[in-house]
């Protein structure tokens, strides 16, 4: 039930189990969306992410945990419209245009949407008389936010969203989610660009094999990769044994080193000792220094996971 005094969280999700026979799809996942929040939920391919999205949908039960939306059951949560989805696949039919699909779906709802005030936010104006069937891609997931947004829901769910778009699609999606968006509503949104997340979530969850690896803000993702990268070249490097010997006296600080040819690439804790012994003390030329990229982080979170994946 929701309290006048302190509304409950827009996801609330605890001990989120989910199997497929012997595969361990979600595995005791605790994530909570506050209202207004928006939420990246990345993951690689078969981490449990659209599992976990049809459970917070209503699509699907939890095994063991529970899942609670707008402080409601999911299922009656997305009933009552306050929950809008934006999926990949399925519901639009091709032959109608893209008013009819949006009237269609605006006279099944209870309440009697702003349809002129959702075909302006999501930019439809100019599509209008398309069929659906000749949308590109990207016009058709604008359109699926469209409908979605159609209730006014207080949550958005979106899966994937622009999985297949080329880079302006997404820059356009991203553009118009967020001038859509901008009345406050939580939004929980699976993707596999951390660019799209970086620049939409206000935080990140990260899961791997059904559990969760990382939950924060851009910033303390980024912080969770330990060290900075140095890189440089150098000319007539004989291999790796050679740049040990010559980084023997800062040898602590380092994390990772890999030599391909005569190019050298360290991550390390004490950057500045690595590049000073690097400029005075080698040959090695054209250094470089940059802090990890989220990329360096995801592929690193995902990659330590102790536990072996169940078979397939
Ligand atoms: N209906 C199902 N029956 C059997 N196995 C399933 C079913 N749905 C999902 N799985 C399995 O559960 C695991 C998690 O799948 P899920 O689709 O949730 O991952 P995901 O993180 O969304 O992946 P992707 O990024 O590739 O979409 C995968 O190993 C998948 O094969």
């Amino acid at each position: 039930m929701a309290s006048t005094t302190a509304p409950e969280p827009a996801v609330r999700i605890s001990g989120l189990t989910k199997s497929f026979g012997p595969l361990v799809a979600v595995d005791r996942l605790d994530l909570t969306v506050a209202r207004g929040e928006v939420v990246a939920f990345l993951g690689p391919n078969g981490a449990g992410k659209s599992t976990t999205l049809d459970v917070v949908l209503g699509f699907s039960r939890a095994d063991a945990g529970t899942v609670t939306v707008l402080g409601d059951a999911p299922a009656r949560a997305v009933r009552d419209g306050r929950v809008g989805a934006v999926l990949q696949a399925g519901g639009l039919l091709p032959d109608l245009t893209v008013r009819q699909t949006l009237d269609v779906v605006a006279s099944l709802q209870c309440s009697t949407p702003d349809v002129e005030a959702v075909i302006a936010q999501t930019r439809l104006s100019g599509l209008l008389r398309r069929k659906v069937g000749k949308c590109s891609g990207g016009e058709v997931q604008r359109i699926r936010l469209a409908l979605a947004l159609l209730p006014r829901p207080e949550l958005l769910v979106l899966d994937e969203p622009t999985t297949g778009m080329d880079v302006t699609a997404r820059a356009d999606f991203w553009e118009t989610m967020r001038e859509a968006t901008a009345q406050g509503r939580a939004i929980l949104f699976a993707t596999h660009y951390l660019t799209e997340a970086a620049d939409f979530a206000d935080r990140i969850v990260i899961i791997d094999r059904g559990r969760l690896v990382a939950d924060g803000s851009v910033d303390e993702i980024r912080a969770l990769g330990e060290g900075t990268t140095v890189t440089a070249s150098w000319p007539g490097l004989s291999g790796e044994p050679e740049l040990r010997e010559a980084l023997a006296p800062v040898a602590g600080s380092l994390l990772t080193v890999s030599v391909h040819g005569e190019h050298v690439e360290l991550r390390t804790t004490a950057a500045d000792d690595v590049a000073r012994l690097l400029l005075t003390a080698t040959p090695a030329v054209h250094l470089g220094i940059s802090a990890l990229s989220l990329d360096d982080v995801f592929t690193e979170l995902v990659a330590q996971e102790p536990d072996a994946a169940p078979a397939p």
